[in-house]
């Protein structure tokens, strides 16, 4: 096994071919096969999922803009932290960190 991971070409089964063995670091093309379907999978979830956190920062900002334009203060802290229970009851203790995460995005677009 060399430092990137990539088998030596002695390990590859003779139906892989060298590029596919690299790219998902299978050793059979049929786990190959898997790892590149369930990837694109991800790939268009992780699109998804950006196109949701856009929304959400969107709609966080007229909130923000309709609460400062009315003389009140950009961040509510209380409000945030029911934001970041919700994360952490769903997700465990990494749930939080991605709400502060999603927070940092959603603040001070206005
Ligand atoms: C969107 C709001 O304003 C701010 C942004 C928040 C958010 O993006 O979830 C939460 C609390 C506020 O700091 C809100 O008060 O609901």
């Amino acid at each position: 096994m060399s430092e990137t991971g990539t088998p030596p070409t002695a390990a590859r089964s003779p139906d892989m071919t060298v590029t596919t063995a690299d790219k998902t670091g299978a050793r059979t093309s049929e786990a190959a096969d898997v790892i590149t379907g369930a990837r694109e999978r991800i790939d268009s979830l992780d699109d998804r999922i950006i196109g949701l956190i856009q929304e959400r920062m969107a709609v966080s900002a007229v909130i923000q803009e309709a609460r400062i334009t009315s003389g009140g203060r950009r961040v509510n802290l209380s409000r945030e932290m029911e934001v970041l229970d919700h994360y952490r009851e769903a997700l465990g203790k990494p749930g939080t960190a991605l709400a502060m995460t999603l927070l940092e995005l959603c603040r001070g677009r206005v």
